[in-house]
């Protein structure tokens, strides 16, 4: 579902990717580990699409990401990718519902679908009693899973996590590696995870090790 074709970025003198392939088929998780600097953020960035690569393609199911004219990109992302941050990223004015709401009022989404949807989402991550509350009212923990509903409220084709729980205590964090998990089992969800949390990172059906702009290892979870 996922297809990223030999990217490179350099950024000045500093050559950063040197030439990654990557597939990721649908419902797999797959997680990305590496040492800091390794250019794991840049990667997701730009098999996100919020950064672009030197040479190289990504493509999703069959489009052809960055041949996509401006406008018709950020539908595209608005619409079939989701996002997950280290900091939730949330609009502090905001209330938990209407940040979930957020992307899928941009899609003009049917009203009716999407209360729907934003209701599911939040009993189904334990935030429902939440939905009244702006972020600077909830904990850490329903914070980053108000963020979670938010990426998937357009039902996107895949889910970008950039170290997820960097932010959160022990007992949050396992808490939230248990959800992408169950949501995958829910909606057969592709997550691809950037984390330096191990126990985290050997979960996922294949684990991707960035090394000096390369892939230096691919490990598939002994059970999958
Ligand atoms: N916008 C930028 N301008 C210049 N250099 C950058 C930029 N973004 C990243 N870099 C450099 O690219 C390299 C890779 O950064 P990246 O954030 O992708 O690493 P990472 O593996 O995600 O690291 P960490 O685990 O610490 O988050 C680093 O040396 C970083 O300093």
């Amino acid at each position: 579902m996922l297809k990223a074709k030999n990217i490179t970025k350099s950024y000045k003198n500093l050559q950063v990717l040197k030439g990654i392939d990557l597939e990721v088929k649908t419902g797999e998780v797959v997680s990305i580990v590496g040492a800091s600097g390794a250019g794991k953020s840049t990667l997701l960035h730009i098999l996100g699409t919020l950064d672009t690569p030197e040479n190289g393609e990504v493509w999703i199911q069959n489009t052809n990401l960055f041949s996509l004219a401006d406008d018709q990109l950020a539908k595209f992302r608005n619409q079939q990718i989701g996002f997950v941050f280290q900091f939730h990223n949330l609009l502090p004015e905001f209330t938990a519902f209407e940040n979930i709401s957020m992307p899928g009022l941009i899609a003009h989404q049917d009203p009716k679908k999407l209360e729907h949807r934003v209701k599911e989402l939040m009993e189904m991550l334990n935030i429902s009693h939440r939905a009244e509350h702006r972020p600077s009212e909830m904990s850490g923990g329903e914070q980053q899973r108000t963020a979670v509903a938010r990426a998937l409220v357009n039902d996107p084709k895949i889910v970008f996590a950039d170290e997820p729980s960097g932010n959160l205590d022990s007992h949050n964090a396992e808490e939230l590696h248990q959800l992408f998990f169950q949501l995958r089992e829910r909606f057969n969800q592709t997550f691809v995870i950037v984390t330096h949390n191990e126990a985290f990172a050997q979960m996922a059906d294949r684990t991707i090790e960035i090394k000096d702009g390369k892939i230096a290892s691919q490990q598939a979870e002994v059970n999958s």
